[in-house]
């Protein structure tokens, strides 16, 4: 599969934060979610990637060509909706539409109205009175009426009810239905990858942790719960986050094998992406 996006060691130093080499590359045909908590350098790393921020260093290549070098043009390959939502308040929907249409050579006007129908926006209401749910729609619908090749969309869900979440998911599946599309999101909202990603990049600390596909991640990792008694300084080894009591213990492991092999009478569970993220990160999993 091709490379749509790769970025090499990009750095941004803020006071008290920093993005540090981080380096991966977003595949066509992929839906890949870009996952880490609160403040973790999701926000930082796409603005960066957009040129809204200036990058320290590092490259940032889209379909092999330095996106500073041939900006508008690559630009015109790529959608982006925002977590802030880059409207004035005060125009409609048409007005805005206005503005941002001319920005695209491949602006298809036919297709950004049937999006309007289908989400049943009005061309003539005004941004300030879209509920969060129709903001996001509208942002979709502009950001995907250019046809565009990648969409980089950030924190879509965040503050959306769960109904429009999954409207939204579906929105997206059908976008990828023609070839080569990509969609690159990020979420702390680990819940709504666990049907549509592909891929998931972790990252924490400015640090990308991994970058791998959601299949083979929910594969290799199991949650494992038995008896105290089992945990020795050697089987502790084996978990990337243990939680114990005097009765019991839970934790996630990357070494099912060697678990198998050196205890016995344990229980083995699926974990869920959110499980994963926090045992890399080291937070806490599920209570005992
Ligand atoms: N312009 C800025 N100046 C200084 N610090 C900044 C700036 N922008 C972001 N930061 C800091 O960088 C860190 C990472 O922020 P970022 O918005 O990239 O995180 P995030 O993973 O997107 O978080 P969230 O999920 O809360 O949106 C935070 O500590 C934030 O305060």
């Amino acid at each position: 599969m091709d490379t749509i996006l790769e970025v090499s060691n990009l750095n941004k130093k803020f006071t008290g934060f920093s993005l540090n080499n981080v380096s991966f590359s977003l595949r066509e045909g992929c839906i890949t979610g870009f996952i880490g908590i609160n403040g973790s350098g999701k926000t930082t790393t796409i603005k960066s990637i957009l040129g809204l921020i200036l990058k320290d260093a590092g490259s940032i290549k889209f379909l092999g060509e330095e996106i500073t070098d041939h900006e508008r043009e690559l630009k015109n390959r790529i959608g982006v909706v925002l977590d802030e939502g880059y409207f004035y308040e005060e125009m409609t929907l048409k007005e805005m539409k206005n503005v941002i249409a001319p920005a695209y050579t491949n602006w298809d006007e036919p297709v950004f109205l049937s999006y309007m129908k289908r989400f049943n926006l009005k061309l003539n209401q005004k941004i300030s009175t879209l509920s969060k749910g129709m903001r996001m729609k509208y942002a979709i619908a502009l950001a995907i009426s250019h046809h565009a090749d990648l969409l980089i969309m950030d924190e879509p869900t965040s503050g959306l009810d769960p109904l429009v979440r999954s409207e939204l998911m579906s929105i997206l599946l059908e976008f990828m239905k023609e070839d080569g599309k990509s969609v690159f999101f990020s979420t702390h909202i680990t819940s709504d990858l666990d049907k549509i990603a592909d891929m998931l990049i972790l990252i924490d600390n400015g640090n990308i942790l991994f970058n791998e596909e959601k299949d083979q991640l929910l594969e290799s990792h199991a949650i494992v719960k038995g008896d105290h008694k089992l945990l020795n300084e050697q089987t502790r080894q084996l978990f990337l986050t243990l939680h114990e009591t005097t009765y019991g213990f839970e934790g996630i492991t990357q070494d099912l094998q060697q678990v198998r092999q050196q205890l016995k009478d344990i229980v083995i569970e699926r974990p869920s992406i959110e499980d994963i993220m926090l045992a890399h990160i080291g937070g806490p999993t599920h209570v005992i």
